[in-house]
């Protein structure tokens, strides 16, 4: 029998990168529908914001100069010129020895560099005693200081978070272009697997968990999915459902029948979608050894392992990024992981990278990760977890107390 040559993690990822493009379609949406969407083309700002230097406070527009060496004890004093209304340009100007009213986000009155709080200052029928001296740019933001007229806001390639939308609705813009949400398909396989809906099972049946759990997870990704349903451990009908679905979807998925038992058809019917093929049997992981991931016709097709909190790590691990490159996201190295110590000593094998399902506790103002022990065909293990930490392949372990990174799942 073949068995398969393992990758390592960082091998596999490298592997993803290089097989891994963005799924071509692209559409124009309204900027509201278009959170967690992946920008297709560059957005480069056509005008300052803001669009005119502002208070960032309530207080008096003032040239800086004229409140030096102004202290509780010895006030200076500026006569009040008028004042500001919000949302409209100013019509007094600031000159030596002048203050005007400005509320916060006002537009600078012409002819001030800076405004002082009102608490530090009072006015006194029409005279200003300032209690405190402000710097030139105190209290204020410039035209521009956000966003500058011609600058690229936003790369190609990026994730539209509620941030960035509120950055693109500053500038007045109300549609983007994006690539077009992606269709997932999923296909469970196995003699054993019946829908989970099955009432009563017969002796030996399973119900099928991850056709949910997988699912979940990728719509958690704002992709669209398709659940294909479950085929039984023949090659001919497996191959025919997964061909059906694969035609309909951006990204297959198939759960089972990943390692090399007798019926273990899962990389045969992969292989049988077209070229390259299968980039990736075996992983050099815990849990999910017998991954596989290819590419057919430019579509990539994942093979989770079965047993249900492998498949879920597995997907969540390296389907994750697989589905936002396919998305046309750029992915920048930016860590998405949170540091917790961990409660006991856990062995690993070097060469290996082991994925402990651990429970997070706060104990002193510290997080502490406590691990759950479980074999991976048990889906609560990962029901009772808060994360998983992940021990690279050169570590042989960590110890208790050791500060490890962990991948969240709340
Ligand atoms: N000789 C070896 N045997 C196995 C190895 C190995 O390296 N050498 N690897 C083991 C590991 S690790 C895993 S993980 C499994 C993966 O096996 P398969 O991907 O071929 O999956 P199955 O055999 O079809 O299923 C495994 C297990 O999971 C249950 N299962 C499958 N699908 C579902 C589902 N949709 N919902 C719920 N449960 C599911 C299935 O009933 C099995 O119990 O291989 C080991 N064997
Ligand atoms: O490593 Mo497998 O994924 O647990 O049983």
């Amino acid at each position: 029998m073949q068995f398969f040559k393992v990758k390592t993690v960082e091998e596999t990822f490298a592997l993803i990168d290089e097989n891994i493009a963005a799924a071509a379609g692209t559409e124009v949406r309204e900027l509201k529908e278009s959170l967690h969407y992946i920008l297709a083309v560059p957005v480069t700002a056509k005008e300052n914001v803001p669009g005119f230097d502002r208070s960032t406070v309530d207080g008096y527009a003032v040239r800086a100069k004229d409140t030096y060496g102004s202290s509780e004890s010895m006030p200076g004093f500026l006569t009040v010129a008028g004042e500001v209304e919000m949302g409209e340009a100013p019509d007094t100007k600031v000159t030596h020895g002048k203050a005007v009213y400005i509320p916060t986000g006002g537009m600078l009155p012409e002819g001030c560099n800076a405004v002082i709080m009102i608490e530090h200052c009072e006015d006194v029928d029409g005279l200003l005693n300032t209690y405190k001296q402000v710097a030139p740019g105190e209290n204020v933001i410039r035209a521009g200081e956000d966003i500058k007229a011609g600058e690229v806001l936003l790369e190609a390639g990026t994730k539209l978070r509620p941030q960035e939308l509120g950055a693109l609705a500053s500038l007045g813009i109300t549609h983007v272009t994006v690539f077009s949400k992606l269709k997932v398909g999923y296909l469970s396989s196995g003699d054993e697997i019946v829908p989970y809906e099955t009432e009563t099972l017969s002796l030996g049946q399973i119900r099928d968990i991850n056709g949910l759990t997988i699912l979940g997870l990728a719509s958690e990704w704002n992709v669209d999915v398709i659940y294909g349903g479950i085929v039984k451990d023949d090659f001919a009908i497996f191959q025919q459902k997964a061909r059906e679905l694969y035609e309909q979807v951006d990204c297959l998925i198939v759960s089972g029948g990943s390692s090399v038992g007798a019926k273990d058809y899962t990389t045969d019917v992969i292989q049988s979608l077209g070229g390259p093929g299968v980039f990736v049997h075996g992983i050099s992981v815990k849990p999910g050894k017998p991954t596989i991931l290819a590419v057919a016709n430019g579509k990539p097709v994942i093979g989770l392992p079965g047993h249900p909190a492998s498949a879920m790590i597995i997907f969540k691990l390296f389907g994750e990024r697989i589905i936002r490159l396919l998305k046309g996201e750029v992915i920048q190295k930016k860590p998405e992981r949170i540091y917790a110590r961990m409660t006991k000593n856990i062995p690993s094998s070097p060469g290996r990278s082991d994925y402990i399902r651990v429970r997070l506790e706060e104990k002193a103002g510290e997080w502490w990760a406590e691990p759950i022990i479980g074999k991976s065909g048990l889906i609560t293990t990962l029901v009772k977890s808060d994360g998983i930490v992940e021990i690279s392949s050169e570590k042989e372990g960590v110890s208790q107390g050791e500060y490890v990174p962990v991948i969240p799942s709340r």
